[in-house]
């Protein structure tokens, strides 16, 4: 786990130009954990059938590839959920920037070819757009689970675009640059397993390469890492220096750390007004767009209703007309 320890492995993620760091987002449910444990190849994220989401807290765990690649996989909680506090939100989206303050190589956005892309989905994806920028597209992929599952059905995930590709969910697609891959959590096939990391990966190296080979680092990393290494600076300081005590280092070091958290806690604030920005614009456009939609069913049932109407007049008429024909038919007989 990162966690918020200043201690925390920062020589394991600082010394390698192979580390990629991805973190996974998507609605609950949607397969985050499986696909992050398909990544680093063994069971380390909890991931189960669960309404109410399994993913409480964000979880950084990592692991070394055969190739001497190391992958560091960020597990979300429901950042995609609305009904969560953005409190809440707020702190697990700082305590993954305090996670990767080495930057991310890649946002994963899980998708599942079980459920329809949601209105919630494309909004979430707006907000993480407001929290980090637009540039943080550039560093999106798609991954949709489930692939088992269309296999049953004979179905590659291009056949399953081409009848459930909503107009918003192509959007997100454009807007990755068709960076989107399948993954098949549930598969034992060792080389299938290999096959679909191996495509994610290269899809991470393509997205890097196209950002110049830098990860995404938002402002708020940079803040938090210059904090961070003045503070290491110090502290090796006072450690190489004869003139202080035990005592003395021990202050200092729990004076740091004070300083340290009361830095992420600014953070936490900034990412919480932000949040709070983005939900109160969505939740205007969600009003909006959905008195639009009660706008436009009030005139369907209008228009409805009249030609019910016409309807019925015409009917009328045309009843009255026959009993005319009728009675003119009778007299004619009776005449005769
Ligand atoms: N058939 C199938 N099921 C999958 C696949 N990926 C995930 N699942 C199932 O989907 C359910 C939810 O998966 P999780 O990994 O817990 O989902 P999550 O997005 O991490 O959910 P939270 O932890 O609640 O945020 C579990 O029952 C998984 O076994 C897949 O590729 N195929």
């Amino acid at each position: 786990m990162g966690g918020s320890s200043i201690d925390d492995d920062w020589e394991f993620s600082s010394s390698s130009n192979e580390i990629r760091t991805m973190i996974l987002v998507g609605r609950t449910g949607n397969g985050k954990s499986a696909t992050g444990n398909s990544i680093l190849g063994r069971k380390v994220f909890k991931s189960r059938a669960s309404s109410s989401g399994v993913t409480s807290t964000c979880e950084l765990q990592k692991t070394v590839l055969k190739d001497g690649q190391i992958v560091n996989v960020i597990d979300t909680p429901g950042l995609f959920d609305f009904s969560v506090e953005s409190e809440f939100v707020g702190k697990e989206i700082a305590k993954c920037i305090d996670m990767a303050k080495d930057g991310i190589h890649a946002v994963l956005v899980v998708l599942s070819v079980r459920t329809r892309f949601s209105q919630e989905e494309q909004a979430a994806l707006h907000s993480l757009k407001t929290l980090f920028g637009n540039k943080i597209v550039n560093y999106m992929i798609v991954v949709f689970t489930g692939g088992d599952e269309l296999e049953d059905n004979d179905e590659t995930l291009d056949d399953y675009l081409g009848r459930e590709c909503p107009e918003p969910l192509k959007e997100v697609l454009a807007l990755c640059e068709n960076r989107y891959v399948l993954f098949d959590n549930k598969t034992k096939d060792e080389r299938k397993q290999f096959a679909q990391v191996q495509h994610l990966l290269s899809l991470v190296n393509k997205a890097i390469s196209q950002n110049c080979g830098r990860p995404y680092i938002d402002e708020l990393f940079v803040e938090l890492k210059e904090g961070e290494s003045k503070m290491r600076k110090k502290q090796k300081e006072v450690d190489s220096s004869e003139g202080y005590s035990e005592l003395q280092r021990l202050q200092f070091k729990e004076q740091m750390q004070q300083t340290y958290d009361e830095q992420l806690k600014r953070i936490t604030e900034t990412v919480e007004i932000k949040l709070k920005k983005a939900t109160a614009r969505l939740e205007q456009q969600l009003a909006e767009e959905q008195a639009a939609r009660l706008k436009m069913e009030e005139k369907a049932t209008l228009a409805q209703k009249r030609s019910d109407e016409e309807i019925r007049n015409l009917r009328e008429h045309l009843e009255k007309a026959h009993e005319e024909l009728r009675k003119r038919e009778e007299n004619r007989c009776a005449i005769l």
